[in-house]
């Protein structure tokens, strides 16, 4: 029998509410991610630029997400030290990583030019 979307809806909430609740860097990237939306209503940033962002963002917490479904899974069938755990979990590391780097490139991008001015009206 097909589970009602509303399930599908609760389940993925509950997933998302689990990775907040056990993974710092969740957190971590909940911060950053405010403080950006701030800077970027400062800022006036354009349509575009904040498809940028928000395309960096979800990257960011997609993938965090899966590292913590991964690192469930690995724990689920490998509690032990095994050389294909550890491959399992650093590659999924690897890949968040990735994406925290691009993130922090659109970042740069985009908010050197506003961070720019903005210095320079406060200074002057
Ligand atoms: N079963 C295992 N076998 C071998 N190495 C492991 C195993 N479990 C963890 N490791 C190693 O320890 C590292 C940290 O694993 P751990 O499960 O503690 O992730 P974590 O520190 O919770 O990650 P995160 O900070 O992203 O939540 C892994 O990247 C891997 O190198």
């Amino acid at each position: 029998m097909k589970r009602p979307w509303r399930d599908t809806f609760y389940v993925a909430v509950e997933g998302i509410v689990y990775a907040f609740n056990t993974q710092r860097n969740m957190k971590v990237h909940a911060i950053i991610t405010f403080m950006v939306i701030l800077l970027g209503i400062v800022a006036r940033l354009s349509w575009m630029e904040w498809l940028w962002i928000m395309a960096a963002i979800a990257m960011v917490f997609a993938m965090e997400l899966m590292n913590t479904a991964v690192e469930a899974v690995v724990d689920l069938v490998m509690p032990d030290p095994h050389p294909l755990a550890k491959i399992a979990k650093d590659t999924a590391a690897g890949a968040v990583f990735i994406t925290a780097v691009f993130a922090v490139l659109v970042g740069v991008v985009i908010f050197a030019k506003p961070l720019f001015y903005i210095a320079r009206t406060m200074l002057l």
